[in-house]
């Protein structure tokens, strides 16, 4: 069953401390994803969201605590070697070749089951040509999953911000990850562009675990069966989005530091957009 917290969870942080100096930027963050589950970790600005994602991918190394993958303690592991345990990422910054087309940006990311990988593949080694085949028929199959298969040919230089987004998350897809990270994924896009968003990700938590790191609270309470909810590095919420939506610790994170004049424009959890907090410091 999806959201189900029975099952050993696909990724789990235990007590995870993070220091960067003096700054504690997680402060032992414990949580969770489950198969196929949509855990969605939110907080105000400063809350530890991006360093909490940064160690899920393996770009920050944890000060305490450990990071395990399906069980296995992979605390330390080098990002690539995550990925290829099957932890995909999309990244705010796209990370995408500019001047290659569609398809080749998403097989240059099926790499971790290809035989013969797609660069090694330009050097025309004798097991290239079916393994290839096969490959791209994988990246046309994400690519029509994902609603872009029309733009396989089409150079990603030259395709607005959107598309751009969902060709990153095809190239992650490809490799046909246990456990999906995004990273502010709706940034950048319309209302619509966000609605379609939210299908993708339901429609992937079929068979994918996702981590959704996300200021945009809409897209968050659609999309998630759980929240995980930072602040100042310690998580201070973890349920159901209806749940958190009414905890009050959760909505003195988010309107504790309001100063007066603005607390009537001041976005609560679930109601609205991008969520700020105002008047407060980390110092
Ligand atoms: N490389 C770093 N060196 C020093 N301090 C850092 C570093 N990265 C993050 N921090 C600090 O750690 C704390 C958590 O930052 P982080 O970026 O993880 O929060 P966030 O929830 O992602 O914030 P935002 O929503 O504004 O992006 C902040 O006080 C930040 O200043």
């Amino acid at each position: 069953m999806p959201g189900s917290t029975t099952s050993q969870p696909v990724l789990a942080m235990n007590e995870v401390v993070v220091r960067f100096g003096g700054v504690v930027a997680l402060d032992g963050v414990s949580l969770q994803v489950h198969p196929r589950e949509v855990l969605g970790v939110i907080g105000p600005n400063g809350a530890g969201k991006t360093t909490l994602f940064n160690v899920a991918c393996g770009f920050v190394r944890p000060t305490e605590g450990r990071l395990l993958f399906d069980g296995e303690d992979v605390t330390g592991w080098q990002p690539h070697h995550l990925v290829d345990h099957g932890v995909a990422r999309s990244l705010q910054g796209l990370g995408l070749f500019g001047r290659l087309s569609v398809l080749d940006n998403v097989l240059v990311g099926a790499d971790r089951h290809a035989r013969t990988s797609f660069l090694g593949s330009l050097f025309a080694a004798p097991t290239a040509t079916k393994d290839e085949r096969a490959l791209r028929d994988r990246a046309m199959a994400v690519l029509q999953r994902l609603g872009i298969e029309d733009h396989a040919g089409d150079i990603v230089g030259s395709l607005p911000y959107p598309l751009r987004k969902r060709v990153s998350l095809a190239r992650a897809l490809v490799a046909e990850p246990r456990l999906m990270l995004l990273d502010e994924p709706a940034s950048g896009l319309s209302e619509s562009e966000m609605s379609e968003l939210g299908d993708i990700i339901v429609d992937l938590a079929q068979d994918v675990s996702v981590m959704l790191v996300e200021h945009h609270m809409d897209l968050v309470m659609r999309v998630c069966q759980r929240l995980t909810v930072l602040d100042f590095g310690r998580v201070i919420a973890t349920g159901s989005p209806d749940d958190v939506r009414d905890d009050p610790a959760v909505l003195e994170a988010y309107l504790g530091g309001v100063v007066e004049d603005d607390a009537s424009d001041e976005p609560t959890p679930g109601t609205t957009g991008e969520t700020t907090r105002k008047g407060s410091s980390r110092a």
